[in-house]
């Protein structure tokens, strides 16, 4: 009778074969080639790189908002066998300047009910659902726009600077909310300015240098 295996090395080797949540390769934007990055499920790495190096552009066309050429996988899932919604909904983009269409907060959630201990958790109380978006600081705007991803549930989150605008409590609330994400099993890509920010979140770094963006770390 076949002894079987330990339980500890059994889950090492399903966890060995398990595709990465984000696999990117060969992706050309503008600036930047990803020649390969992956990231795990709950993993987070930051990307890093100077002022105009092309850290926004890889992030957006990672999400399928710009046109770029080269393979990205969620969960080896191609993006293009599947609708370009349904991929901008797994895998949420953070704009470092979000982006608005209605009057008002309260139309930009669809379950104002569900998304409500988010946002307290952000700063916000009930009232904040009629507030104009006219009137709101870059901070709160920053803060709401990542309540916003975060009520769409997306399996993997590409942060561009998600707290370049926030004070320091504010940050913290974000910094806790990444880490229930990661927990969760959420892959992420920080873009940050912040180096401090960058070491407390992320045991991996990759850095743009020379239009060339590689995975030095590889899969964990
Ligand atoms: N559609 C485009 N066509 C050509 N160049 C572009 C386009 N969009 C942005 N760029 C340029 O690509 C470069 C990279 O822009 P990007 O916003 O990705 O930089 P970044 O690394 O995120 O910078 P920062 O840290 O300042 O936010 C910039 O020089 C920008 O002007």
């Amino acid at each position: 009778m076949p002894v079987p295996a330990p339980s500890g090395r059994a889950d090492a080797a399903a966890e060995a074969q398990r595709p990465p949540r984000l696999s990117v390769r060969g992706l050309k934007t503008h600036t930047a080639t990803v020649e390969r990055l992956d990231v795990a499920a709950g993993e987070i790495v930051a990307l890093t790189g100077p002022s105009g190096s092309g850290k926004s552009l890889i992030l957006r066309a990672i999400a399928d908002l710009d046109p770029a050429p080269g393979t990205v996988l969620l969960d080896g899932t191609d993006r293009n066998a599947m609708p370009a919604p349904d991929w901008r909904r797994k895998v949420g983009y953070l704009a470092a300047e979000t982006g608005w269409w209605a009057e008002r907060v309260g139309a930009h959630f669809a379950d104002r009910a569900a998304t409500a201990p988010l946002v307290a958790r952000l700063g916000f109380d009930d009232g904040v659902w009629d507030w104009e978006i006219a009137r709101l600081s870059t901070g709160e705007k920053q803060r709401l726009g990542f309540a916003r991803l975060l009520a769409g549930a997306p399996q993997v989150l590409l942060l561009d600077e998600p707290t370049g605008a926030l004070d320091p409590e504010a940050t913290t609330s974000v910094e806790a909310l990444i880490e229930e994400r990661l927990a969760d099993g959420v892959a992420i890509i920080l873009v940050t300015h912040d180096a401090d920010q960058a070491a407390r979140l992320a045991r991996r770094h990759v850095t743009i240098q020379g239009g060339r963006v590689a995975d030095a770390g590889g899969t964990p």
